[in-house]
């Protein structure tokens, strides 16, 4: 097991939890302490993103390697929970409440192509809680697969609440519409059936900006970027977007892996960091998930920001300071 250095070592520690309610789900699932006072899963070489470049050596680099290979594996036998054994795993899959047509849906989507693509049921469960807290009517997610975080938040909705759910792949909607039926929710969940960009910005176009509660996005991670302005602009101040596989199997951690989809998180990782519109909270639950609190009205208190603010975000800030 991967033990931490001292204290003193460690550059600063990751950005402050944003979105405490969430930082405490994921918390109160993890195990070992970390120098700074909170609680967080183990994590392996690849995955220790705050170590310096340089205290790595060559043979930690192949390591790390080696140590996403094994975690993309793991994945795919199921085992989605980056830096966790296997008994790790288990106790946490003993320890979420999963409503059985999801089980049902899990243990279909296991039996086919792709199916380590599917968030783990902890990860469907944050979701799940994350829409439940925010009081969430209206919801979008981007890549649906065969539907198991899209139902888990569906189940988590009002009777009156929506899901816009966006995929490219007939097929799998075919999966995940034959379950929002099963479980009763398919009247909550508006399937658009189109590159996941286009959907966006029709509902822009629809005139559908800064009316959404909720957010998630898990489809190519080349367009993370895109989507992720499109859905600022679709999601309200005060809502929350969430982000998967930021963390990309640990490979965004390893200097030496360069190909395209890793270097593209990564940036967006960067980005992010930089990004004052926004609070943030990386949780590293599953492959990782960032969670956003877009905070517009509290960067635009502080006269630190100066684009985009689109004339209803000024409407909401000018009603609030009345
Ligand atoms: C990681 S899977 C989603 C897993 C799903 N959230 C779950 O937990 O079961 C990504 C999905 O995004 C879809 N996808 C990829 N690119 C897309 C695009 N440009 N537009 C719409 N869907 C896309 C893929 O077909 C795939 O089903």
């Amino acid at each position: 097991m991967h033990r931490f250095a001292s204290a003193s070592s460690l550059p600063p520690p990751p950005p402050a939890v944003a979105v405490a309610v969430a930082a405490a789900a994921v918390a109160a699932r993890f195990g070992s302490a970390t120098p700074w006072g909170s609680r967080a899963l183990s994590l392996t070489t690849a995955t220790c993103a705050w170590r310096r470049p340089h205290m790595r050596s060559s043979s930690a680099s192949a390591s790390s390697s080696s140590a996403a290979a094994a975690a993309v594996e793991e994945a795919r036998q199921g085992r989605k929970q980056l830096g966790a054994t296997p008994q790790i795993f288990e106790y946490l899959l003993d320890n979420v409440r999963e409503h059985p047509v999801l089980r049902e849906l899990r243990e279909e989507t296991a039996t086919m192509r792709g199916s380590q693509m599917q968030v783990s049921p902890a990860q469907a469960q944050l979701l799940a809680m994350l829409t439940q807290i925010l009081g969430a009517q209206r919801c979008i997610e981007v890549g649906v697969y065969t539907g198991y975080s899209s139902l888990a938040v569906a189940l988590a909705l009002p009777e009156s609440g929506i899901l816009v759910a966006c995929e490219k792949d007939e097929r799998c909607l075919e999966v995940a519409k034959k379950y929002y039926r099963r479980a009763g929710v398919a009247h909550k969940v508006h399937v658009k059936h189109a590159l996941a960009a286009d959907s966006l910005n029709s509902l822009i176009d629809c005139g559908e900006a800064n009316s959404y509660d909720f957010a998630f996005i898990d489809a190519d991670k080349r367009m993370y970027e895109e989507y992720y302005e499109l859905l600022l602009k679709l999601v309200r101040v005060g809502g929350l977007i969430v982000i998967d596989n930021v963390l990309w199997y640990g490979r965004v951690a390893d200097p030496l892996v360069n190909d395209l989809k890793t270097i593209s998180i990564r940036n967006f990782n960067k980005k992010l960091m930089e990004d004052n519109r926004v609070n943030i909270s990386m949780v590293p639950i599953g492959d990782g998930m960032t969670i956003f609190a877009a905070v517009w009205l509290l960067t635009i208190a502080h006269g630190s920001y100066g684009e985009q603010v689109n004339e209803l975000q000024m409407g909401c800030f000018m009603l609030a300071s009345h």
